[in-house]
């Protein structure tokens, strides 16, 4: 076999204990060398070293690219048996020798005829001595025993290709792809970044595995261990990335083309373990291949990039618990009810222009007091795409602290400190507390009210109107502005445990006692000073705001902050209206009704439909109120009041298509999100244009 242009073997198997091998390289001063692996990595070689005039055989075992001792020194045995030849005519190296297949010595590889295996060689010429060989090279090779078995491939360099490319993929586009999703969810171009370095970092590791596979295709008794190891876990990697593409293919045909979130949740767990799994098992084996290799540059570079990967992981993770969640982030601050307003980086804006920009095809929703543009973000949401797209022009605080979920399967989810870090990305606009609605005593900030509790009066067995007074705020006593109507506070708590808990409460101009006595239902009512924030709350089991408020006593302090919200986006007293409330979704209407009863002017052309919903009419309050509203104001406002005894409601969905049949203006629906969602969907099949509704 020739093995190059300067070296040549030939064997014969003898017998089932002996090979004879004679080694010719054109060599007169140096040596020539066969190893019986690929690499210089422990590989049992045999080399002749000519002096010019004798030839020195020697039995030798590399552990590394160093200079290989005998297997003499090392503390084996010489198992090469010197036949004849040397120094031939012309000066050249010609020496035949034997040796047993298998030696039994642990410095000396077993030769298995017929079998697809690796060989390794180097040589020196015109430099005396066992010395740093001029030239290399590796190749698949079969200790044939006919001519029909015989294989010899030069490596040509390819495992130094796989390794580079293994490196550039796992080493720098994977890093960065799984980078990039875990740190940028917020952008624009994490996605196509993610998508295209991991699918490229996937298809070198197919193809440059598979190219080396063809060439080795071996049995596993003529791999080493190391060798063995590197080639599985590669083959294990090679399988693991197809699943993976297939894994983030359907995660992205889930989140985008799906509602189904128990199977979406499922597929991105087990696109990001598979994922993770992958990006160690490529640098892993990225460093091993450059270790059996041999290479010095691959190695270094390797190490550099661990530390690299591992420094910039480790960097941006502490950027984001630390400054991103933490307390140096004032939008964290402002959630975490802590201190300090938020610094007016983003545009003002008002919520009509949002609304009015939602309209006509922006993709944006309210956080609080922040408008953001979820234009991109639909890829990112983990929850999948339909949770932003059925949201905009929604405000989504409910859903991020928990206290609402999309539809009524889904259970409610705190976001994580993390999700709210996105929302100072996505922000594009602030909208400013209304005026006069809160009015300033002092200088304090309206995210971080303190009010203490003045009394609270039960309306039923679990709904409680509560008074809240501050030192440094007064509410304005009446609605002077129909833009106020519906707008809510959030009121937050910090528990023992340091959980933050945050809920919304529709904010009421109204005090209910004072209206009952002017429709004649009340003989008397207590007279509340002014400037008081009053909430309707019910009292769920296990509720942590609900219970928290309802143990406080008279001077204990909770924050608002607020006033929040689109709320009913009425302009003026005019138009068709259908406003649906279940449970304490009520609250927000019964401003409306007051102030269309005190404020409506004869002959306006306003009429409301206001479908109350409760599980019993014990659940409900101010139901005997509305039902005398009824009465004073029929020529505005038609009330339904549906509870499950009432005998509407078989009726109801002919009773609301009914009402639909004159054109809707608008409609208001406010309730729990099941049922918000049950609402929107059969105003929406029954023909009101999505945009006239507003979901609270
Ligand atoms: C814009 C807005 C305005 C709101 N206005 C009011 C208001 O004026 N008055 C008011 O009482 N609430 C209002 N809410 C709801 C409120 O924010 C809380 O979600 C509610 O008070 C429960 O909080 P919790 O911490 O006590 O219960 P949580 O600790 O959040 O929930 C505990 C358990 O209570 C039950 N539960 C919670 N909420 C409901 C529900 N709506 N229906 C059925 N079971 C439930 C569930 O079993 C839940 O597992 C409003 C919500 C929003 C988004």
């Amino acid at each position: 076999q020739n093995i190059n242009s300067v070296m040549t073997m030939s064997w014969t198997i003898e017998d089932s204990t002996w090979i004879q091998i004679r080694l010719q390289c054109k060599i007169k001063l140096g040596y020539c060398s066969i190893g019986l692996s690929s690499t210089m990595t422990n590989c049992d070689m045999f080399a002749a070293i000519t002096d010019g005039k004798f030839v020195t055989l020697t039995d030798y075992w590399a552990t590394s690219h160093d200079t290989p001792k005998s297997d003499k020194i090392e503390g084996g045995n010489e198992d090469l048996v010197y036949n004849y030849g040397g120094v031939d005519s012309l000066g050249y190296i010609d020496i035949t020798f034997k040796r047993k297949l298998s030696t039994g010595d642990s410095f000396d590889q077993v030769i298995n005829p017929d079998i697809r295996g690796d060989i390794c060689w180097g040589y020196r010429n015109n430099r005396a001595g066992w010395t740093e060989h001029s030239d290399y090279g590796s190749a698949g090779f079969v200790w044939a025993t006919t001519s029909a078995n015989a294989f010899f491939k030069a490596s040509n360099g390819s495992k130094e290709d796989h390794g580079i490319a293994m490196s550039v993929a796992w080493g720098a586009l994977a890093v960065v792809g799984i980078f990039v999703c875990r740190y940028f969810k917020y952008t624009a171009w994490w996605f196509y970044i993610h998508m295209s370095f991991l699918l490229t970092a996937s298809l070198i590791t197919i193809i440059s595995s598979s190219q080396l596979y063809k060439d080795d295709a071996y049995s596993v008794e003529n791999i080493e261990d190391d060798t063995n190891v590197h080639s599985r876990l590669g083959m294990l990697m090679s399988s693991l990335v197809i699943g993976e593409c297939v894994f983030g293919f359907l995660t992205s045909y889930f989140k985008i083309f799906t509602e189904n979130v128990q199977v979406m949740t499922l597929i991105t767990r087990a696109h990001k373990i598979v994922g993770y799994t992958l990006l160690i098992c490529g640098l892993i084996n990225c460093w091993k291949g450059w270790v059996l290799y041999g290479d010095n540059t691959g190695k270094s570079l390797m190490i550099f990039c661990f530390a690299l990967t591992g420094a910039i992981f480790m960097l941006f993770e502490a950027y984001q618990i630390f400054v991103r969640n933490g307390r140096r982030n004032p939008l964290a601050l402002k959630i975490s009810c802590t201190e300090n307003e938020v610094p007016g980086k983003y545009k003002k804006m008002s919520h009509m222009k949002a609304i009015a920009l939602v309209r006509k095809g922006k993709k944006l929703m309210f956080y609080d007091d922040l408008v953001i543009d979820v234009g991109h973000f639909y890829l990112s949401h983990p929850g999948g795409s339909f949770m932003i797209s059925k949201c905009y022009g929604e405000d989504v605080g409910k859903y991020m602290v928990g206290c609402s979920s999309y539809g009524g399967n889904l259970l409610p989810y705190t976001h994580s400190l993390k999700a709210f870090s996105y929302l100072s990305n996505l922000a594009i606009g602030r909208i400013k507390y209304p005026k006069n609605y809160i009015i300033p005593i002092t200088e304090k900030p309206q995210n971080l009210m303190i009010f203490q509790l003045v009394f609270e009066k039960p309306l039923n067995d679990h709904t409680f109107l509560a008074y809240f007074k501050s030192d440094d705020f007064k509410m304005a006593n009446s609605c002077s502005n129909l833009l106020w109507i519906g707008k809510h506070f959030m009121v937050c708590y910090k528990t023992k445990f340091h959980e933050i808990i945050r809920r919304y409460y529709s904010s009421i101009f109204v005090d209910i006692n004072k209206w009952a006595y002017e429709l004649g239902i009340l003989d008397n009512f207590q007279k509340t000073e002014d400037g008081l924030v009053k909430i309707i709350f019910k009292v769920y089991p296990g509720g942590k705001m609900t219970n928290y408020l309802n143990n406080l006593n008279a001077g204990d302090k909770i924050i608002f902050k607020g006033p929040l919200g689109p709320g009913l986006q009425l302009k003026s007293l005019e138009g068709n209206y259908l406003a649906f409330a279940g449970g304490t979704g009520l609250v927000p209407f019964l401003d409306l009704v007051y102030i269309a009863w005190k404020n409506l002017p004869d002959g306006n052309d306003f009429f409301l439909t206001l479908f109350v919903s409760f599980k019993t009419r014990k659940d409900g309050f101010a139901l005997n109120i509305l039902e005398e509203m009824q009465e004073v104001g029929g020529k505005w406002l038609k009330v339904y009041i549906i509870t499950d005894e009432s005998k509407d409601k078989e009726f109801l969905s002919d009773i609301i298509v009914e009402t639909m049949k004159k054109e809707v203006s608008g409609a208001w629906i406010c309730g729990p999100s099941g049922y918000n969602r049950y609402y929107t969907d059969f105003l929406v099949k029954n023909g009101l244009e999505k945009r006239k509704i507003i979901v609270m």
